[in-house]
């Protein structure tokens, strides 16, 4: 297993650049943060890292490359198929309300998956008693408890590769404590590469590695966690720094 890249790439609705000349590079058992202002293209560079563009975007520039090679079109879909997983933000829209926790690990793991293999998944994201949860319906689990089974579903093609964004906006401060607990444990014992969409900078001081500041569809800086946190050098940056440190009473140096 090696990296896996985007380089250079640009989208654009109509004639309007959405995301400009991005290049992001994602290594084994490391974690990247992505953070920015809303609206800055962070979404869409993660659906570029799955080669997956919404309707009416078309890219004009770039490409994607894993393990040295540049994809093609198939290469891009067997990241979907395997080598990608992806965790997004509300997990309740990513579930199908009249379908069991069960049949969404059936469809996902297909028909020769072993026996026992959605509740080792499960079981792998916490849920000490995987069985009842198989049976139950999305409705009946809390927002927490559905993003971890998410999570299990995103991890059930043993990807290399784990896209978060936003993992933890929408749930409550135990939920979000128990979900970083769990990503930093999978990233190290799977030795995933990670990339990590926040709008949170505890969340990247606490697990990211390095990290890449987006704003108005551009990298606007990179670098390493404690580079940012000692001296984010874009205004972009500082202003995000001074958000965050506003937040807990304290000045940017
Ligand atoms: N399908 C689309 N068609 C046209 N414009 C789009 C589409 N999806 C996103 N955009 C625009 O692209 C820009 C970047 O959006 P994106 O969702 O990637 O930002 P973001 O940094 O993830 O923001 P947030 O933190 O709010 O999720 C925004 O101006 C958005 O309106």
């Amino acid at each position: 297993m090696s990296a896996l890249a985007i380089e250079g790439l640009s989208f654009a609705a109509g004639d309007r650049i959405l995301v400009r000349e991005v290049s992001l590079v994602l290594e084994p058992g490391r974690v990247l943060g992505l953070v920015g202002a809303s609206g800055g293209g962070k979404s869409l560079t993660v659906l570029a890292m799955l080669g997956l563009l919404p309707r009416g975007l078309r890219q004009v520039a770039g490409r994607l490359r894993h393990a040295g090679r540049v994809l093609d079109a198939a290469g891009i879909a067997a990241l979907r198929g395997g080598v990608v997983g992806l965790v997004q933000q509300s997990p309740r829209a990513c579930f199908n309300p009249i379908l069991t926790i069960g049949r969404h690990f059936a469809e996902t793991l297909g028909r020769g998956a072993a026996p026992g293999r959605a509740a080792a998944l499960l079981a792998e994201v916490g849920f000490g008693d995987p069985a009842p949860l198989l049976r139950a319906y999305p409705f009946q689990l809390s927002g927490g408890m559905l993003q971890r089974v998410m999570l299990a579903l995103a991890l059930a093609r043993d990807p290399d590769f784990l896209l978060a964004d936003e993992p933890t906006t929408e749930l409550d401060l135990v939920a979000q404590a128990a979900m970083l607990d769990l990503l930093e444990r999978l990233a190290t014992r799977r030795n995933l590469g990670v990339l990590l969409v926040t709008h949170d900078l505890s969340v990247v001081a606490r697990l990211a590695g390095m990290v890449a500041v987006m704003q108005a569809g551009c990298i606007v800086e990179q670098g390493t966690v404690a580079e940012f946190f000692d001296g984010p050098r874009h205004p972009a940056s500082r202003a995000l720094l001074r958000q965050h440190l506003a937040l807990y009473g304290e000045a940017l140096p």
